[in-house]
């Protein structure tokens, strides 16, 4: 039996990619998984990897079986900070990490497989599917101690569960449990807390057999302005159309050989195919 790694005061977030599926782990056991600046650091250099990898193709963000999902910022740590530091190390640095991940070419599914309030919901919302603990809790709390929620999650909750029950999970610092969660669209699946991951996985590797430009590309339009859409979709299927990317004409041939996709990712641009005909 292996000892437990020490448990970092600062906390740790790592990075263990299996296949196609990319797996992000949350651990500051004492703290509620409260992020500090060195776990800011480290999710920044784990985007950056996922972000330059051809072989990734979902990714899952999880505690590591911990009380929490996260607690958001480490608010001793911030506060102690004068306005300019905050700004700088925290608010900006926070913001631009988390429309990092939101932005990833890959879709991201939170596991959130414990309670997940402030920057922790957040974190939750930068992702494109959550699935959530039945017996876990979540709320934008920032209300409560003075401060708003700065990383994204306002504007993010909002095009989540609508306006009015974004104000009034943001006004009153609303934390609603994992029914009331499903119900208001903010999450799409619920499981037993001990099988959150393994759902989030399958989700994982479901999106992992998809052809991955075609997924990339639908991920971008429905990321996009509502009327952006059409134009995204005419312009993301123009290109595919004319230029035919080898996924496109897999898709098309296996179909057709009613046999199951074997997708590459690959983009090369050989001109116009015909690949309806062989
Ligand atoms: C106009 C505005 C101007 C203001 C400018 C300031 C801007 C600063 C912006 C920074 C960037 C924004 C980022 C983000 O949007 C904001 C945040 O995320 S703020 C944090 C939001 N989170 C919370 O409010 C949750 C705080 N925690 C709690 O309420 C409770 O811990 C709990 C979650 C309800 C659980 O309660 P309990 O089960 O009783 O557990 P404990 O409270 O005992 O916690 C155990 C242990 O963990 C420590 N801890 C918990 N949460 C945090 C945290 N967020 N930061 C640091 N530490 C945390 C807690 O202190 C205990 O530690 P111990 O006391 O045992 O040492």
């Amino acid at each position: 039996m292996t000892d437990p790694s020490p448990v970092q005061p600062d906390g740790e977030i790592t990075l263990t990619v299996d296949g196609h599926v990319a797996v992000i782990h949350i651990s500051r056991p004492n703290k509620l998984n409260s992020f500090t600046i060195p776990m800011v650091e480290q999710l920044e250099s784990h985007l950056a990897v996922i972000d330059d990898s051809e072989d990734v193709r979902a990714v899952i963000v999880t505690s590591a079986g911990d009380r929490a999902f996260s607690a958001g910022a480490d608010i001793k740590a911030f506060s102690q900070l004068s306005a300019t530091r905050m700004w700088s190390t925290w608010i900006r640095r926070g913001h631009a990490l988390f429309d990092k991940l939101a932005g990833l070419r890959q879709p991201s599914i939170a596991a959130i497989d414990g309670n997940a309030f402030g920057g922790g919901l957040e974190l939750a919302l930068a992702c494109d599917i959550r699935v959530m603990a039945t017996d876990a809790k979540v709320g934008l709390s920032e209300l409560g101690i003075g401060t708003l929620p700065g990383w994204g999650g306002t504007a993010r909750l909002q095009k989540t569960v609508g306006v009015a029950r974004a104000k009034r999970m943001i006004f009153t610092s609303l934390m609603v449990d994992a029914e009331t969660a499903l119900n208001w669209g903010l999450v799409t699946d619920l499981a037993e807390r001990p099988d959150v991951v393994a759902k989030a996985r399958e989700i994982a590797e479901q999106i992992a057999t998809r052809a991955p430009i075609a997924l990339q590309m639908t991920k971008q339009i429905i990321d996009g302005q509502s009327g952006e859409g059409l134009r995204l979709t005419l312009e993301a299927l123009g290109s595919a159309a004319s230029s035919a990317t080898d996924d496109f004409v897999e898709g098309v041939t296996a179909f057709r050989s009613k046999r199951p996709p074997q997708f590459s990712g690959s983009f090369d641009d050989p001109g116009p195919r015909d690949v309806l005909h062989g």
